[in-house]
């Protein structure tokens, strides 16, 4: 998907979610538990109920990969059902890749070939070489990870380097890679007081914004403070929506979660 076809996306939905499928058979209901791919059927009910209020879905793999291999079916499964059925959704895997050269290409072929998603979130920390190989794939996205919604954080992103906290360094020096066009960043819902100084370096590109729900961060904030012309947001929002309820009415709690998040992004949206 281009990042034009995301925007139009936005326009039409009125919408800015994503929702994120993390999947843990701890807590999806449990009659579930007798089907033959419970995740893969707790995945379509939700998005059979939510896709008209989200312009993205977002599993992260960490969720499929602790079942093995039948947790990595159940992703393929679900990219496919969103692909087949849902062609307008932009999806991300939420898989914080980043290696050496070669081996980035071949994360980037398992995502963006095999697996067919719009986008993979890539840590940072290896530098230009371990980022650019997901960068060379047309019309796909990368979401490099740069203020991270979580307390670690602290430990190094915002720590002064040369004279500039690291993740503005993450953020200006990305922007001279080869087809830096490709870039998106993480940026946690959390960190609302850091979004117009990151607005400063990054006026345009899309934000991925975890954090909204479960962990506290504020919508409203966000948004005063990170949406771009574009929007140039994507909130997600991952147990606050999926697990709304524990009982057979799963999916439809899920979506009034949803409906409340989408009714206040019409609102944000209309009076931006
Ligand atoms: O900085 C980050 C980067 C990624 N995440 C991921 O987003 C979701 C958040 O889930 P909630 O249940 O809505 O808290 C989850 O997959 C994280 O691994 C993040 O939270 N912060």
């Amino acid at each position: 998907m281009t990042t034009q076809e995301l925007i139009e996306q936005i326009k039409i939905k009125k919408s800015f979610l994503c929702i994120g499928l993390d999947v843990d058979l701890n807590k999806i209901p449990k009659h579930l538990l007798k089907e033959d791919d419970p995740i893969f059927v707790f995945n379509k009910a939700i998005i059979d109920a939510t896709h008209h209020l989200c312009v993205a879905y977002k599993p992260n793999t960490a969720f499929y990969e602790a079942y093995g291999i039948k947790g990595w079916k159940s992703l393929e499964k679900t990219i496919n059902y969103l692909n087949e059925n849902y062609p307008e959704i932009f999806t991300v895997a939420d898989a914080k890749r980043g290696d050496i050269g070669n081996t980035s290409t071949m994360y980037a072929k398992a995502f963006f070939d095999d697996l067919a998603f719009d986008s993979v979130t890539v840590a940072p920390y290896m530098g230009k070489d371990s980022v650019e190989p997901f960068l060379t794939f047309k019309n796909k996205h990368t979401i490099m990870l740069a203020l991270t919604s979580n307390q670690g954080a602290f430990d190094f992103q915002t720590k002064t380097v040369d004279g500039k906290e690291l993740y503005k360094q993450v953020l200006e020096t990305s922007k001279s890679w080869n087809n830096s066009e490709n870039l998106m960043y993480v940026v946690g819902a959390t960190k609302a007081e850091y979004f117009a100084d990151i607005r400063k370096i990054i006026p345009n590109s899309f934000l991925l914004v975890p954090g909204v729900g479960a962990q506290g961060g504020n919508l409203q904030e966000v948004c005063k403070y990170g949406m771009s012309d574009n929007v140039g947001l994507l909130i997600n929002s991952s147990r606050g929506i999926i697990y709304a309820s524990s009982n057979a009415d799963y999916a439809q709690a899920a979506a009034e979660k949803a409906q409340e998040l989408q009714n206040e992004m019409e609102i944000i949206i209309k009076n931006k």
